[in-house]
């Protein structure tokens, strides 16, 4: 087998989101963090290759640059089809990074036409008369609009897209979509005609990003977030049964949280409510020079091994407004991060062989300190978030990156108090 699809997402948390759906689709699938190298080695028989970048937020300079790399080392490996998986809710401003990128991808695989879709429906994300909703509301009335960074105020894709690209931009209606897959394809040729270089496509089910995937499977570059990269991987024939994934049976489980997500808040709650054992790190204390780490150490040497721990920095917005005050965001940030990812190393030292990392900059911090440039992606717990298996030098470790948002609010005691429930 060889490598058929690579991709490149845009954030960590969207990586592991993409790289389940193309699971879901029946492709054996690998997950790498950050810019690849000639170093960097693929699980065997991969027929997908998932890169996720940091690029997101960046100067669309550096989003440009390391999608390129990306997607040399994908084409060096094999990969036939280049999907570029960006926020269910195009996150993102005028200056990019979606436009940027999507065009140098293009330009670099010498193609004229590509077709959008960030339509997520399990998530909530549909797509139709190229207006974004977000559940019941358009993006533009969603929490969305007041996002920290990528504010959208706008629900128009196309219209979204156009201050991104200096090409010209156009829809797939939904009735089209709702014509199938030949309808697009001929959709597809008339904008070419008329020289639309980016089409933005309806969607408002999985059959319509199946439809949408099956009439994307020619073009070489490809865009949205999940949904439709699910639609795309069920359109290549299926390659036969998964090999059986090696879960951990034996070792330690431990969450690591720095999320501070409504939906992590729960979890962390219905953690310790469960009776499980849990530390709150203090980062004031750390920041202020106190051994943290140490603390913290002990305090896990002194817990039942048969139970799962869950560590973490996650704050009530008081709080993490209080922290962010008197240390600044960025050095607040870094703390949590130092703090999160030496904790990892740690315990994977003393035997944890499954862990859960909950937030997209977590992840980030903990797969660095631990190393982990590559993974196999496995089986969902919920929806977009799946175990994923890594080797380190310490042992095998079965791996998951949840989003802030994602997961129910029992993630955590059900996936590491009941490791046979996840195991295939
Ligand atoms: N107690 C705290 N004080 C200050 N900052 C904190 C604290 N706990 C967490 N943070 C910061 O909050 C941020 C959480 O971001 P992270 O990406 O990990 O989670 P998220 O935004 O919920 O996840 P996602 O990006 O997947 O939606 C990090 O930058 C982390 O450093
Ligand atoms: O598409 C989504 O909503 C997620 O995969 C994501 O990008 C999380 O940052």
């Amino acid at each position: 087998m060889t490598l058929r699809i690579g991709c490149i997402a845009d954030d960590f948390t969207g990586g592991t989101d993409v790289a389940a759906a193309f699971r879901r689709a029946g492709l054996r699938t690998a997950l790498v963090f950050g810019t690849p190298d000639d170093a960097t080695v693929l699980p065997a028989d991969c027929d997908a290759a998932v890169i996720a970048l940091k690029s997101r937020s960046t100067p669309a300079d550096e989003a440009v640059a390391d999608s390129l790399t990306a997607q040399r080392w994908l084409w060096a490996k094999g990969a036939a089809q280049i999907y570029f998986k960006y926020c269910s809710t195009f996150d993102s401003t005028p200056h990019g990074n979606i436009g940027p990128v999507t065009d140098a991808l293009m330009d670099a695989a010498g193609t004229a036409t590509t077709l959008h879709c960030p339509a997520s429906p399990p998530n909530g994300r549909t797509v139709y008369q190229g207006h974004l909703f977000v559940h019941d509301q358009l993006l533009s009335d969603s929490p969305l609009r007041h996002h920290p960074l990528n504010p959208m105020t706008d629900s128009a894709l196309v219209r979204l897209l156009s201050a991104q690209t200096r090409h010209k931009v156009a829809l797939i209606d939904w009735a089209t979509v709702r014509r199938g897959v030949e309808a697009v394809r001929e959709a597809v040729v008339t904008h070419q005609q008329s020289g639309v270089r980016h089409i933005v496509a309806d969607a408002l089910t999985d059959d319509d990003l199946a439809v949408l995937g099956a009439a994307a499977l020619e073009l070489p570059v490809v865009a949205g977030a999940a949904g439709l990269a699910e639609g795309f991987g069920h359109a290549y024939p299926a390659t036969g049964p998964a090999a059986p994934e090696p879960l951990p049976r034996e070792g330690r489980a431990a969450v690591l949280a720095g999320s501070c997500s409504a939906r992590t808040l729960e979890q962390i709650a219905q953690f310790y409510a469960s009776g499980l054992p849990s530390l709150h790190l203090d980062v004031l204390a750390a920041a202020s020079g106190r051994d943290v780490i140490g603390e913290a150490l002990v305090w896990y040497d002194g817990q039942d091994a048969g139970l799962p721990v869950l560590i973490y920095a996650s704050a009530s917005p008081e709080e993490l407004a209080a922290v962010q005050a008197q240390l600044g965001v960025a050095e607040a940030a870094a703390q949590v991060e130092e703090l999160l990812g030496t904790l990892a190393s740690h315990l994977v030292e003393r035997g944890v062989r499954r862990l859960l990392v909950a937030g997209g900059e977590t992840s980030g911090a903990v797969t660095t300190a631990l190393g982990v440039r590559a993974v196999l992606v496995g089986q969902e717990a919920d929806p977009g978030v799946p175990w994923t298996y890594a080797a380190t030098k310490t042992g095998d470790l079965a791996l998951m990156l949840k989003s802030g948002n994602f997961g129910a609010p029992d993630l955590f005691t059900r996936t590491l108090a009941a490791p046979a429930e996840v195991a295939r």
